[in-house]
């Protein structure tokens, strides 16, 4: 089903709403504030949130790999960095569906080693999870990492070629880097991946806004940087088509995120369900996660009956 809506004052013909878009009459401070997640979590201070991030993450990661089979640090680049953990479900086959999951952290810290919140769940119902690490800044760049992103799914569709469907899920920054798989030309490097779908959670889909905060010194040298690592602009100025019509973009966001945040998933949301790419093109939805923060999203994905795990495990097992 296609449905087109249209939000009054929004301009939804070619990206000129950025023009007045609401973070240019923004404060730095302003900006800074609507760009620290942390700022916004309700039931803890912004550095014992951070705090717990850490710590849940590791502690999840070491339960993944303590509880099923794994295969850890598998190359899939020639560089240190080019590395990614699978976690196997008990019954292994050819045609397993697999889940590639991208980590946050502004593009400047986290790591596959601390980012195994869903593999439990997952692998309990046939799902292989792959955790992938990318050089972030200021050892890589976008560019890069945008790169080692590509070459990671390459390579999951290369080792298993009969694959039930890719799904690649990202958070934060790691939903940047998702998102940007949408504008990827697969015939340019001579393996399309079975792409399915796309789990999109508390992304940053345009990057213009972010060369104003204080988190931006090693990432965005220029406008140009910008735009060319923004999935909403590039989308907006040349739509791509999916290679499978059956693949699914799902765009959520916190309730308790930044108001910017939620800017930032509803007007990417809107982008592939634009009327020139709904016949036939992408088939997107969209969650506000009900009394979540940015982080809590993740969290809860450790558990089984979490609604956003439940969503995930529908959407592989195509049953919404
Ligand atoms: N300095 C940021 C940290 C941050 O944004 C972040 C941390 C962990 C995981 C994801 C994050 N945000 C996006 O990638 C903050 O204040 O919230």
């Amino acid at each position: 089903m296609c449905v087109w809506w249209y939000k009054a004052g929004m301009d939804v013909s070619g990206g000129n709403h950025r023009h007045e878009a609401p973070w240019k009459r923004m404060s730095k401070e302003e900006l800074d504030n609507q760009y620290s997640p942390s700022r916004w979590v309700v039931r803890l201070g912004a550095e014992e949130a951070m705090r717990t991030y850490s710590q849940i993450g590791n502690e999840v990661t070491k339960r993944a790999r303590a509880t099923g089979r794994s295969l850890l640090n598998v190359p899939y680049g020639d560089g240190d960095g080019e590395k990614l953990d699978i976690y196997l479900p008990e019954a292994v086959s050819e045609a397993m569906p697999f889940l590639v999951f991208f980590h946050g952290g502004y593009w400047q810290s986290g790591s596959k080693d601390t980012s195994a919140f869903m593999v439990n769940p997952l692998t309990a119902q046939g799902v292989a999870v792959v955790i992938v690490a990318y050089d972030i800044a200021p050892k890589g760049t976008l560019d890069q990492m945008v790169d080692q992103v590509t070459q990671s799914i390459m390579f999951v569709q290369k080792q298993y070629p009969g694959n039930q469907g890719i799904y690649l899920c990202g958070h934060s920054a790691g939903a940047h880097l998702a998102a940007m798989m949408l504008l990827a030309d697969w015939t340019k490097h001579g393996v399309t991946p079975n792409l399915k779908g796309f789990f999109l959670l508390s992304g940053v889909y345009d990057l213009e806004p972010i060369m104003h905060t204080s988190e931006n010194a090693p990432l965005l040298p220029a406008l140009e940087d910008a735009q060319r690592n923004s999935p909403l602009w590039q989308l907006e100025t040349a739509p791509t088509q999916p290679a499978d019509p059956a693949c699914r973009i799902l765009v959520t966001v916190g309730q308790h995120d930044s108001p910017e945040f939620h800017r930032q998933s509803r007007e990417f949301y809107q982008v592939p369900r634009a009327p020139t790419l709904c016949q036939g093109g992408w088939k997107a939805s969209f969650e506000e996660l009900h009394d979540m923060d940015h982080f809590e999203i993740l969290w809860n994905l450790t558990q089984e009956d979490y609604v956003l795990t439940q969503i995930i495990l529908k959407t592989i097992f195509q049953e919404s």
